[in-house]
């Protein structure tokens, strides 16, 4: 399959990515500049990206390594500060804020989810997900508590520790806390990383539902295809800007865009690991799901709330 269609449209540098489209913006950068380290050292990880997320859409931010997707989404979420350019999230200005504002920031308007889980290990599944409210001494909405979890399909497993549950379970656990506090928007790095082809898809079910059912605002970076072919546009970067806005596109056009990149080998490699990682899950002799095992926590990766 070549070319793209209508709805997918490049990206030259100093385009706005986003104005053109319906839906109030719930974030935004504008000149969003991030260098780092000096003259011979230094690294331009973003450059000049002007972007907005809109509100009640699930975006997915693509790009080989290296590119500035963790940067660009460490900036929007007010965890790194941008060398210059502005930073809004729900029209408040990130990038002027102060600690303290951000974390009120943090703790009310943002949602995050890592690769990693980052969930406690001495708490219960219920007491991860609340932690963040009761951290913030808000009150608990147990109306609330029980649909997400009711959705997130954890409802026998609420008093389990998370060494006691699978990849997946943790991770909608996760995804759980970062629904409780109703955030405006959701950051999501990585999410599926750490997990098999079915947990991921559990996983992806999930974050898509919130966004159709709650108007849940999601930004998720990713480098798996499969996973960015859940989301409602598709933004790839490369070199620190973005490329490509897509609107809507399937699997096939995700592949088709890293093959026309000249990246066809990074395609086919994703495409052969991901039957791989099928066969294997679908051979009986295989017991269980491969992320039941070896998941390590990396407790730098990222705060709680
Ligand atoms: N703390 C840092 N100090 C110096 N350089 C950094 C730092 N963080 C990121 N970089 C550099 O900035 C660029 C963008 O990094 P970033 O982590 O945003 O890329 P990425 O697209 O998320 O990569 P990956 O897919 O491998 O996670 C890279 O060249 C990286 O080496």
């Amino acid at each position: 399959m070549t070319g793209h269609s209508a709805r997918h449209r490049r990206v030259r540098q100093g385009d706005a990515v986003g104005h053109d489209s319906s839906g109030p913006v719930v974030a935004r950068a504008i000149h969003l500049h991030k260098q780092y380290g000096e003259g011979e050292s230094e690294v331009v990880a973003l450059d000049d990206i002007d972007v907005e997320f809109r509100r009640g859409q699930m975006t997915a931010i693509m790009g080989p390594s290296g590119s500035g997707k963790s940067t660009l989404m460490h900036c929007m979420a007010g965890l790194d500060t941008p060398t210059s350019g502005q930073v809004f999230v729900e029209g408040r200005e990130v990038s002027a804020m102060g600690q303290k504002q951000l974390t009120n920031l943090r703790r009310n308007e943002i949602g995050f989810i890592f690769q990693s889980f980052n969930l406690v290990p001495t708490l219960s599944a219920e007491e991860n997900i609340l932690l963040p409210l009761q951290i913030a001494h808000k009150p608990i909405d147990r109306d609330w508590f029980d649909r997400i979890v009711h959705v997130v399909g954890l409802g026998n497993r609420l008093g389990h520790r998370p060494s006691q549950l699978s990849g997946g379970q943790q991770q909608r656990v996760a995804c759980a806390r970062a629904m409780m506090q109703r955030p405006s928007v959701i950051f999501a790095d990585e999410p599926t990383g750490n997990l098999d082809s079915r947990s991921s898809k559990e996983v992806l079910e999930f974050l898509r539902r919130s966004v159709r059912d709650y108007g849940q605002s999601i930004v998720m970076v990713t480098h798996d295809p499969r996973a960015a072919s859940f989301a409602d546009r598709v933004l790839v970067l490369a070199d620190g800007s973005i490329t490509l806005d897509m609107d809507h596109p399937d699997y096939e056009e995700i592949l088709d865009v890293f093959a026309d990149n000249g990246d066809g080998d990074t395609a086919a490699e994703m495409a052969a690991a991901e039957e791989t990682v099928e066969a294997i899950e679908d051979d009986p002799k295989v017991d269980g799901p491969a992320s039941d095992a070896g998941i390590v926590q990396d407790p730098d990766d990222g705060e709680v709330q």
